[in-house]
């Protein structure tokens, strides 16, 4: 599916929408769920990520694929090899195949789990055989993915001893960890995170107890790139939201002040203003703690005509898609001058925008998504536009109610 974006025809923009749950709090929460039954939860995410979580951790023998969901990837084949007696093939999406999972089985394998690889070593798709396993102690390098540390975390209240994970190398994505640890307390486990190793007790009882999922901040991220781009004075509401989130998103807040805009936390919701011109032109920000909004603040940038330097994005080159290549060849369609290293990427300040680009999106719902709000500025399309439902599947109806005039190719 093709879309044309074009902006909408007042100036001023103002909305209120609705995100469901966080992805990463929701594919959590469904496998705490399936560990501890009496665990209700609200406000889940609509995302295809959430629901190939759902479906597999029905299943108890045969194959179970995740398609490009990585945290499902990550989470289940934890969820499997601890699951005593269940056989199945862990399977996803030809890229799925291409990201690295060879940590996280060693880790598990030296637990005393039996997992294999049927096509390439290292990658999927598993052969995992559950069964009981009864270590506790185990150590990984945590500077290549957290969703292998999160993994591990998830299953190490359902083993006997509970389980010591040591974390070797500079530690990634660190909020995702801490997100993983907030859940894991929040249904009744005792956890410490102190330097380089995680300690989980084991746990029989959850806490009976409803917990209702904050909202996205990664989908909020394409509201606050929009308003950075709109005209002084617009406005756009977001629910359910809270200050003290879980979600290291969250620090679009303070990131997004340096374009202008302003957040207000009112009961469960986030209004974000534009209140004011940038403040400066050239952004540096270290991002290893937030690796998904990069690309919607590399957008931002340039549709405000800022330079950035953006680091600690390390980690890109293994989602979805290479996000530091792609960003490069996209950015540089709509007129950008763009430098890649292997964990950074330098925007050259003053890029004119060059009109009716069509961007190509690579099976990355960020693309699509970081990109959408630059038709503010200038005509766009978006190729295979309907890959924002990994994560965003209202994506496209939400920004109609923000009044983007949003076009099937050959509709008028
Ligand atoms: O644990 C999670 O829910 C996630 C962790 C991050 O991955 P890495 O730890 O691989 O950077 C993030 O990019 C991903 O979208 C979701
Ligand atoms: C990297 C992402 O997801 P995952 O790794 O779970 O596929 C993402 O949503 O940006």
């Amino acid at each position: 599916m093709k879309l044309h974006l074009s902006k909408p025809t007042t100036n001023l923009i103002s909305a209120v929408i609705a995100i469901t749950g966080s992805k990463s709090e929701t594919n959590r929460l469904l496998l705490l769920q399936a560990l501890f039954a009496n665990i209700k939860l609200k406000n889940l995410s609509n995302s295809d990520d959430a629901e190939v979580m759902k479906k597999g951790l029905m299943v108890s023998n045969g194959e179970v694929d995740i398609h490009h969901a990585g945290t499902a990837m990550r989470f289940l084949t934890s969820y499997f090899a601890a699951s005593d007696g269940k056989e199945v093939v862990l399977t996803g999406s030809a890229r799925m195949k291409e990201r690295p999972i060879k940590i996280l089985v060693d880790a598990l394998n030296s637990l005393g789990a039996h997992i294999s690889y049927l096509e390439n070593q290292g990658f999927p798709p598993l052969k995992i055989s559950g069964r009981k396993l009864t270590a506790s102690e185990v150590e990984l390098p945590a500077n290549i993915s957290s969703q292998y540390i999160s993994s591990l975390m998830l299953i190490a209240p359902s083993l006997e001893n509970g389980l010591t994970i040591k974390l070797l190398g500079k530690i990634t994505s660190v909020p995702y960890i801490e997100m993983t640890l907030g859940l894991l307390n929040q249904i009744g486990v005792a956890t410490n995170f102190k330097e380089n190793t995680i300690h989980i007790q084991p746990l029989t009882n959850a806490v009976d107890a409803t917990i209702v999922v904050e909202s996205d901040w990664s989908a909020a991220s394409y509201f606050y790139s929009l308003v950075a781009m709109a005209e002084k004075g617009s406005a756009i509401t977001l629910t359910s939201y809270k200050k003290d989130s879980l979600q290291g998103d969250s620090a679009l807040v303070e990131i997004y002040k340096n374009f202008g805009v302003s957040t207000e936390f009112a009961a469960h919701a986030i209004i974000l203003k534009k209140v004011q011109n940038q403040l400066m032109d050239q952004l540096n920000l270290d991002l290893a703690n937030a690796p998904d909004i990069a690309q919607t603040i590399a957008v931002t940038c340039f549709g405000l005509g800022l330079g950035c330097h953006l680091t600690g994005l390390h980690t890109l080159p293994i989602k979805e898609t290479d996000r530091l290549a792609a960003m490069k060849t996209e950015l540089e369609k709509v007129g950008a001058s763009v430098a890649i290293g292997p964990d950074n990427l330098s925007l050259a300040k003053g890029g004119q925008v060059i009109g009716g680009a069509t961007i190509d999106t690579y099976n990355d719902h960020r693309m699509a998504m970081a990109f959408a709000p630059l038709c503010l500025k200038t005509n766009l399309s978006i190729n295979d536009a309907g890959v924002v439902s990994k994560s965003y599947p209202d994506f496209w109806e939400d920004l109609k109610k923000v009044g983007l005039v949003i076009k099937h190719e050959g509709e008028n």
